[in-house]
């Protein structure tokens, strides 16, 4: 868990981050938005102390990180930044093994968890163990950063805008990919995005930033549907608004009794989805695996966040 008190940064007259606190509990996703400059990737660096809070406090499961040699506590901590930041000259097994060799694991468990964690992201260890980091693609290099910050099995993994340079459709697999390897480990994370969209598909809890202040620190459904400020309303985008509530819930929670026409959704689809599909085939309702269908009355009805 981590709990952020009172924290505020000043560069001179500016407060790039201004009397922040919040809380994340254990193996949950904070996100953090906000516009460009409005102090999440200092807010972020605060944490593994990266940067010095001027005030205020962060505690790590009940420590207070202050207390802690600030490269003892990076040892600790999972940090995975955009351009991934490999080292050019390190292989790729050398690259994610970078923070087990530093807490002096041997070398057969540091090999063990290099090929686990890249079969973990779909690399399989025989190809790309021994590549460097020029042989591999973005997304690949991508993977590879995550993966590393992994290495040391931490509790905590920060990530600032971790999948900002890849195209849409790796991005997607990236968001899916980080979201199932965070639950089976059970890791806390912040990311910072630009992206709602991503803020919503990762986040249990999204904090919306504007000129260094929090505005609002709410789960996704809530910042959608009651946004604090005028400005959180605009960041989500108005147009956007139904789009994103019904990606927030699944076909499986929607399901009515009945029959249509067509081939079956899966139960795990977004209501997203199933709208595209209605749309797209000009169907009132659509079978969903297993029996039962969803209408395109009931998607309606959740696209305007009433309950189905
Ligand atoms: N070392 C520094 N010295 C002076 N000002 C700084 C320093 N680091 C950040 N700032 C300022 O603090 C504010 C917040 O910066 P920060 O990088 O946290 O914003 P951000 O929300 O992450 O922005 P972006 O989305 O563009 O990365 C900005 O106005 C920035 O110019």
């Amino acid at each position: 868990m981590i709990e952020i008190e009172h924290l505020t940064k000043r560069y001179g007259a500016l407060a790039a981050v201004d009397d922040v606190s919040l809380t994340v509990e254990r193996g949950q996703i904070a996100a953090l938005v906000g516009t460009s400059g409005s102090g999440k990737t200092t807010l972020l660096r605060m944490i593994n102390r990266l940067v010095e809070p001027t005030s205020g406090r962060v505690r790590i499961d009940g420590t207070d990180t202050a207390a802690l040699p600030p490269h003892l506590l990076r040892r600790r901590i999972g940090y995975a930044i955009q351009g991934h930041g490999l080292f050019p000259h390190r292989t790729v097994a050398q690259n994610i093994a970078t923070v087990p060799r530093l807490l002096g694991w041997d070398r057969a468990r540091i090999a063990a968890r290099v090929d686990e964690l890249l079969e973990l992201f779909q690399l399989p260890p025989a190809e790309f163990r021994d590549r460097m980091p020029h042989q591999l693609s973005g997304g690949q290099q991508q993977r590879v950063g995550v993966a590393r910050a992994l290495a040391a099995r931490p509790d905590l993994l920060l990530m600032d805008e971790p999948f900002g340079a890849l195209d849409p459709v790796i991005r997607a697999q990236a968001q899916t990919d980080l979201r199932r390897i965070q639950r089976e480990l059970g890791t806390t994370l912040v990311i910072v995005t630009h992206d709602m969209a991503e803020a919503i598909t990762l986040g249990d809890r999204i904090a919306v930033m504007e000129q260094g202040r929090l505005l609002q620190y709410a789960p996704p459904r809530e910042i959608l549907t009651a946004p604090a400020t005028p400005f959180v309303a605009r960041l989500i985008g108005r147009d956007e608004r139904p789009f994103h509530l019904l990606s927030l819930t699944c076909v499986a929670d929607l399901i009515q009794p009945g029959e249509a026409e067509g081939p079956p959704l899966a139960p795990g689809a977004s209501l997203r989805d199933a709208l595209s599909l209605c749309l797209w085939t000009g169907r009132a309702a659509l079978p969903v695996e297993g029996g039962g269908v969803v209408t395109l009355e009931a998607l309606r009805r959740a696209a305007e966040g009433r309950s189905p």
